[in-house]
C-alpha cells in the first residue's frame, strides 16, 4: 500500500519508498525496454503523479482505502466487478486507484479529477454513477454531460459496458435522439450534452428529483463560459436544493481561469491534480512541418497520406469550411478520406464516427469538435493542419483568432497515445506567425516538438516506425 506525506503546499505526495517513480526516473526508461505483453495497466503505471488535495482534512492518507491497487477492495458489487473484468481491465489506472476510493465514499463528496488524456478518467465516474443508482426506481439518479454527442455516446458504451450485469437502464440527451412524443424519461443514468439535457428538465420530460450525482466530463470546457458554461449551470440550477448531489468534475486540463469556477460548482470537493509540466502523456512524440504557405500545408498532407493509413489518423483543422475543403479535394484526387464537424446532422456525424471507430474510415478530417475524449486506441496519428487558436474580439468586437489554444492542443494530441500506447503527432506551420504559436505551446507544456523536413518523408516514416514499433 502506498505511503503519502505531506508537502509544504499541503498536497499529499507518495513517499519516495515503495511507489512509483516520478515522472522524470520513469522518462529515462529506455523505450526498448517497455515489455510487449505487459497487460494494458502495465503501461501506463507510473508515467506521471498525482497532488492530491482531500476536503476533509481529518482524513487520513495512510489509510489502506486512500489508494487501490486491486478493484476487489473497493467493495463494489459482484455485478460490477463482473463488469469491469469483462471489459478485460485487469487493476485499476493510476488516477481510479487514487480517485475511486474517495469517489465511492459514504457520505459522498464532490471532486475535483485531473489526469492526462487516455488514462481512464471515464471508468472512475462511470463506477461512481453505477454504484450509486438503486435500481428499484425507475427514475433518473445520475446525470452525466459532455460537450459533444461523439463523446457522450462513447461514455454511454462505457456505462452499457461496465453496467452488463446490472438492471441499468440508460438514456441519451442528445439533439434528435428522443421520439418527439416522449413524455418522461424513466432511465437510472441519463448521459448527453448540455443544452439538450437542460430542454428535457425544462420540459419536465426529465424529472431530476432523485438525482444524486452529476458528473461534468471534459469538465474545464463544460464551465467555460464563454462556451458551455451557461447550459450547464442551467442543468445544475435546475437540481433539487437541500438535498446532497455529488458532483465530480474529470478533465485532463483545468487551467486556471476555471480553477475557482470549478471549486465553486463543486463545493469542498477531493481534489487530484496533476503538475503543470506532466500535462502530456510521454508516449506521444511531436513534431512540426515548416510549410511556404497555406497552399503547401495542402500538398503535405497529401504527401503524408501513406503514413496517415498506416494506422488510424485524425487532421485537425480551425474552421469547417476547411475541413471540408480539404476531404472534397483529397476525394476528388481519388484518397480515403472522412469529415466530420458540428454542422453536420446527428445521423450522418453518428455513422461517420462509427465508420472510424470500426475502423472502415482511417482519416479522419475535423474539427475541434472530436479534439476531446474520444478513445479509438488504433489512432497513432494525430495532424494539427491548423493549431488550435483562442477566439478573441479585436477592436471592432469581431471574433479573431489569436493565442494559441494549449488546451485545445492537449487534448487533440491525446487522441493518439491512449493508455500506454504510443502516438505521433505533426503540426504544420507556414509563417513566422504560426510558429511563434506553435512555439509558445511547445514552451507552456516544456516538450520538444521536434522540426522534420517536409521533404524527408523517409525520415518520418522511420521515425514513425521505430517510435510506434
Ligand atoms: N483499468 C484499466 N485497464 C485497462 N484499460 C483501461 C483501464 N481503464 C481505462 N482503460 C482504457 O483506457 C482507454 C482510455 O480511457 P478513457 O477514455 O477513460 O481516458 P480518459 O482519461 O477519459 O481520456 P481523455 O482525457 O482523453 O478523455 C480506454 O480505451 C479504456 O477502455
Amino acid at each position: 500500500m502506498s505511503t503519502l506525506q505531506k508537502d509544504a503546499d499541503g498536497f499529499y505526495t507518495p513517499a519516495p519508498e515503495g511507489e512509483a517513480a516520478p515522472a522524470a526516473s520513469s522518462s529515462a526508461k529506455p523505450e526498448d525496454a517497455e515489455e510487449k505483453n505487459e497487460d494494458a495497466s502495465d503501461l501506463i503505471k507510473s508515467t506521471f503523479e498525482v497532488a492530491v488535495t482531500l476536503a476533509d482534512q481529518q482524513a487520513d492518507p495512510n489509510s489502506p482505502l486512500f489508494s487501490i491497487k486491486t478493484f476487489e477492495e473497493l467493495g463494489l458489487h459482484a455485478d460490477l466487478l463482473k463488469g469491469i473484468y469483462d471489459m478485460g481491465f485487469t487493476k485499476p489506472s493510476k488516477i481510479q486507484e487514487r480517485a475511486l476510493p474517495l469517489l465511492l465514499k459514504n457520505p459522498p463528496q464532490n471532486m475535483i479529477g485531473q489526469s492526462q488524456s487516455g488514462t481512464g478518467k471515464t471508468a472512475a465516474f462511470v463506477l461512481t454513477m453505477l454504484s450509486r443508482i438503486n435500481f428499484s426506481k425507475n427514475q433518473p439518479q445520475a446525470l452525466c454531460l459532455a460537450p459533444s454527442r461523439e463523446l457522450a455516446r462513447q461514455i454511454m458504451s462505457v456505462v452499457v459496458a461496465m453496467g452488463k450485469f446490472t438492471p441499468v437502464q440508460t438514456e441519451y440527451a442528445i439533439k434528435d435522439h428522443l421520439p418527439r412524443d416522449v413524455t418522461k424519461i424513466t432511465a437510472h443514468i441519463v448521459v448527453g450534452t448540455p443544452g439538450t439535457m437542460f430542454n428535457l428538465v425544462r420540459k419536465r420530460i426529465l424529472d431530476v428529483s432523485e438525482v444524486s450525482v452529476f458528473v461534468l466530463d471534459e469538465a474545464d470546457n463544460m464551465l467555460d463560459q464563454d462556451g458551455l458554461g451557461e447550459q450547464t449551470l442551467k442543468v445544475k440550477n435546475a437540481l433539487p436544493k437541500g438535498k446532497p448531489i455529488q458532483i465530480i468534475l474529470f478533465s485532463a486540463t483545468f487551467p486556471d481561469h476555471v480553477r475557482s469556477f470549478a471549486s465553486k460548482f463543486a463545493p469542498n470537493a477531493n481534489k487530484i491534480e496533476l503538475q503543470k509540466n506532466e500535462l502530456s502523456v510521454e508516449g506521444i512524440r511531436q513534431f512540426y512541418m515548416d510549410c511556404k504557405n497555406e497552399d503547401q500545408k495542402y500538398d503535405i498532407l497529401v504527401s503524408l497520406y501513406k503514413l496517415l493509413t498506416i494506422g488510424q489518423s485524425i487532421i485537425f483543422c480551425q474552421h469547417r469550411h476547411t475541413a471540408d475543403r480539404i476531404s472534397q479535394r483529397m476525394t476528388a484526387e481519388g484518397h480515403k478520406v472522412a469529415s466530420l464537424h458540428g454542422a453536420k446532422d446527428g445521423a450522418e456525424r453518428d455513422a461517420i464516427i462509427d465508420n472510424f471507430r470500426e475502423g472502415r474510415e482511417k482519416v479522419l478530417i475535423t474539427t475541434n469538435v472530436v479534439a476531446r475524449g474520444i478513445d479509438i486506441l488504433q489512432v497513432n496519428m494525430v495532424v494539427n493542419y491548423d493549431l488550435p487558436l483562442m477566439s478573441e474580439r479585436d477592436n471592432y468586437g469581431n471574433k479573431a483568432d489569436m493565442r494559441p489554444d494549449i488546451e485545445t492542443y492537449i487534448h487533440r494530441i491525446g487522441r493518439t497515445g491512449r493508455f500506454g500506447r504510443k502516438g505521433i503527432s505533426i503540426n504544420f506551420v507556414h509563417d513566422k506567425r504560426t510558429w511563434e504559436q506553435m512555439h509558445q505551446i511547445e514552451v507552456a507544456l516544456g516538450r520538444e516538438i521536434a522540426r522534420i523536413e517536409t521533404t524527408d518523408l523517409d525520415t518520418m516514416e522511420e521515425q514513425m516506425k521505430k517510435h510506434l514499433k
